[in-house]
């Protein structure tokens, strides 16, 4: 499946992103139930950034090589800035987004991971089944996400009013993002505060 179309105000003066979005389910992507992975990390994404993204969408199987294959394509051919997988990351025999995506890998960046799962543990006991983890190919950043669609907004949100608060992964994309190159990702606070250093931050815009 491709589909790459370019949404919100191109003209707002916000740097253009592009985002791959891939959601690694046998059964949605056979047709036995609808995908409800690719909805809902567009729609968390869509409320939280302020700049024009473009998309580029996936519903893959859940086969290694063909996830690789996935990955290399979105980062090196379709010049993504930032891709998210959803599915996967269990101890099935099937699941097998994190291998995928650590043979892809020019780094690690465990944080994620780590951050992710202390999150989740919040919602759910079974949060120590998830082995996402998060890379850097190229000038791009890749994570994995829970396959559990309510597991998108849960991880990418946080908790960050509760007590103790827990922030989401997504608060620490923008600075990583700058750090290996890419545009300057932009948030709405009221969704997700991003978190630069002082030195980092540009002026808002108007
Ligand atoms: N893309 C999706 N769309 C809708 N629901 C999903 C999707 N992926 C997972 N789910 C739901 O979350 C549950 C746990 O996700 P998990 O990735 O472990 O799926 P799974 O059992 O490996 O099956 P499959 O790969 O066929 O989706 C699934 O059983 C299903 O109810
Ligand atoms: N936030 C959140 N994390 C979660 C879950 C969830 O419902 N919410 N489900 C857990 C469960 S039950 C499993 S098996 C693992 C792996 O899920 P995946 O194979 O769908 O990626 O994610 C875990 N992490």
């Amino acid at each position: 499946m491709s589909d790459d179309t370019t949404t919100s105000d191109a003209a707002n003066g916000f740097d253009p992103v592009r985002i791959g979005l891939v959601s690694i389910s046998d059964r949605a992507s056979a047709g036995v139930y609808q995908d409800q992975g690719l909805p809902a990390l567009r729609e968390w994404l869509t409320k939280a950034l302020r700049n024009p993204v473009a998309w580029v969408e996936r519903l893959i199987p859940d086969e290694q090589d063909g996830i690789s294959a996935t990955l290399r394509a979105l980062v090196d051919d379709e010049h993504c800035d930032l891709v998210l997988t959803t599915g996967g990351t269990g101890p099935a025999p099937r699941d097998v987004t994190p291998e995928a995506t650590l043979a892809v890998a020019d780094k690690e960046m465990p944080g994620f991971g780590e951050q992710m799962r202390q999150i989740s543990l919040r919602f759910v006991p079974t949060a120590i089944l998830s082995r996402q983890v998060a890379v850097i190919r190229g000038k791009a950043l890749v994570i994995n996400l829970p396959g559990q669609p309510k597991a998108i907004a849960e991880t990418l949100e946080g908790l960050p009013n509760a007590t103790p608060p827990a922030p989401g992964i997504f608060a620490a994309v923008p600075y990583c993002v700058d750090l290996i190159g890419g545009p300057y990702i932009e948030t709405d606070a009221a969704v997700c505060k991003a978190f630069r250093p002082k030195s980092a931050i540009r002026a808002p815009k108007s």
